[in-house]
């Protein structure tokens, strides 16, 4: 009898195991997916999914408990489905969640240890500890929180013998489930390293692959897509707080005929000499970015058009004093500019396009200089 419910319980928690393994690949294989990467929405479903898991077993586990006419495990048990159906309600508050779900389950795999359980097959459900722990709370801290569990347990088990509170048949039983709790222990903080260091490199993959999205690779400005996205925030902040900003479009003059007679080379060099100038030219918070071609679009937050025409200016001034040098070769970059001061009731397009025709403006004036 002892025999049967000893392989039922084994059979029990290895399939609990096999299905805490296969949800944590399931996360990683979710996790793989660079964008539905979000580590707190699945750690938020691994946390429901154990608070569910636990409450239906401790449930089942009680109602055999009462049937086999034990009523103090059955308490316990009914006690502990309570606990995770509470932890399962606090779905939002996913750390508080995570905290109930495992030191209730610490509590009631101490107290299976000490009593025995039903017929003292109750060590056999600490397997399950290590994979619940490193799904729930990552390597270092579930580490620590095996250490302890383990050391609690040994600390149990040292108990029951010495106070006889349960006689274990046979006797090796404590020591062998020890060795087999570590065992599994390490194979789990084996698997959840592994499992970490493939997140971080797929989250340090989707980082690049983001900056490289938005970021101009020969002037390492931001780009036009980038500062689209920029616009679209410092509108809305503008609609909301009513705080102006600005907008500088310029454009280099007479590119082509550097272009023609420095080399395409010459050309790219100035470019980028051009970017580090404007980024030297303008506050803190504002935004440079490369539009296209030799063009450049300057975003100015809390910038009115008095202070913005300065920064212009400031702009016009920084490249006449520093010329693009290479290959022994020296010229003076100019900009053609147009200004815009956004206005709460003009769209993003309606702004570009004002500041285009300023730009075209200062070209026709005769370049080098900035138009509001
Ligand atoms: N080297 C280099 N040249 C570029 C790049 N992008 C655009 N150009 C060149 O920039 C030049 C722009 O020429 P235009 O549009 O005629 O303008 P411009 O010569 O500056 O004349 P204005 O705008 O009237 O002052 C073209 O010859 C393009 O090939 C680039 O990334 N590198």
């Amino acid at each position: 009898m002892l025999n049967a419910l000893f392989k039922y319980k084994l059979a029990a928690n290895l399939l609990f195991v096999n299905l805490l393994a296969g949800l944590t690949a399931s996360t990683q294989i979710k996790n793989n997916n660079m964008n539905a990467y979000s580590d707190n929405k699945e750690r938020k479903l691994i946390v429901r999914f154990f608070s569910s898991i636990g409450f239906i077993a401790t449930f089942a586990m009680a109602c055999n408990a009462f049937s086999h006419a034990d009523p103090i495990l059955g308490i316990m048990l009914l006690v502990s489905a309570g606990v995770y159906a509470w932890a399962f309600s606090l779905y939002r508050a996913v750390e508080k969640s995570a905290t109930t779900i495992l030191y209730n389950l610490y509590c009631l795999m101490l107290y299976l240890v000490v009593s025995g359980g039903a017929e003292g097959t109750g060590p056999i459900w600490i397997f399950i500890v290590s994979p619940v722990t490193y799904s729930v709370r990552g390597l270092k801290k579930g580490t620590v929180d095996i250490i302890l569990f383990l050391l609690a347990v040994i600390a149990g088990f040292i108990i029951t013998d010495k106070f006889n509170i349960y006689d274990y048949q046979p006797e090796q039983l404590p020591l062998r489930v020890v060795i087999s709790f570590i065992i599994v222990a390490l194979l789990s903080g084996f698997y959840e390293r592994s499992r970490e260091k493939y997140n971080e490199k797929i989250m340090a993959l989707s980082q690049k692959n983001e900056r490289l999205a938005t970021i101009d690779h020969l002037t390492d400005l931001p780009n036009r897509r980038f500062m689209m996205k920029e616009l679209a925030e410092l509108k809305h902040v503008h609609k909301k707080t009513k705080q102006p900003y600005v907008i500088l479009l310029a454009d280099v003059d007479n590119f082509k005929r550097i272009n023609d007679n420095y080399g395409h080379d010459f050309g790219d060099e100035a470019l980028t000499q051009l970017a580090t100038a404007l980024k030297k030219s303008i506050p803190e918070q504002g935004v440079a970015s490369r539009w296209g071609g030799e063009e450049f679009l300057i975003a100015l937050p809390s910038c009115t058009k008095e202070q913005g025409q300065t920064i212009a200016e400031k702009i016009h001034q920084q490249l006449q004093k520093n010329h693009v040098r290479m290959y022994g070769k020296s010229i003076a970059l100019t900009l053609s500019i147009g200004l815009v001061e956004s206005q709460v009731e003009t769209s993003i397009a309606q702004d570009i396009k004002l500041a285009d025709e300023l730009l075209y403006k200062a070209k026709e004036q005769g370049k080098n200089r900035t138009c509001s």
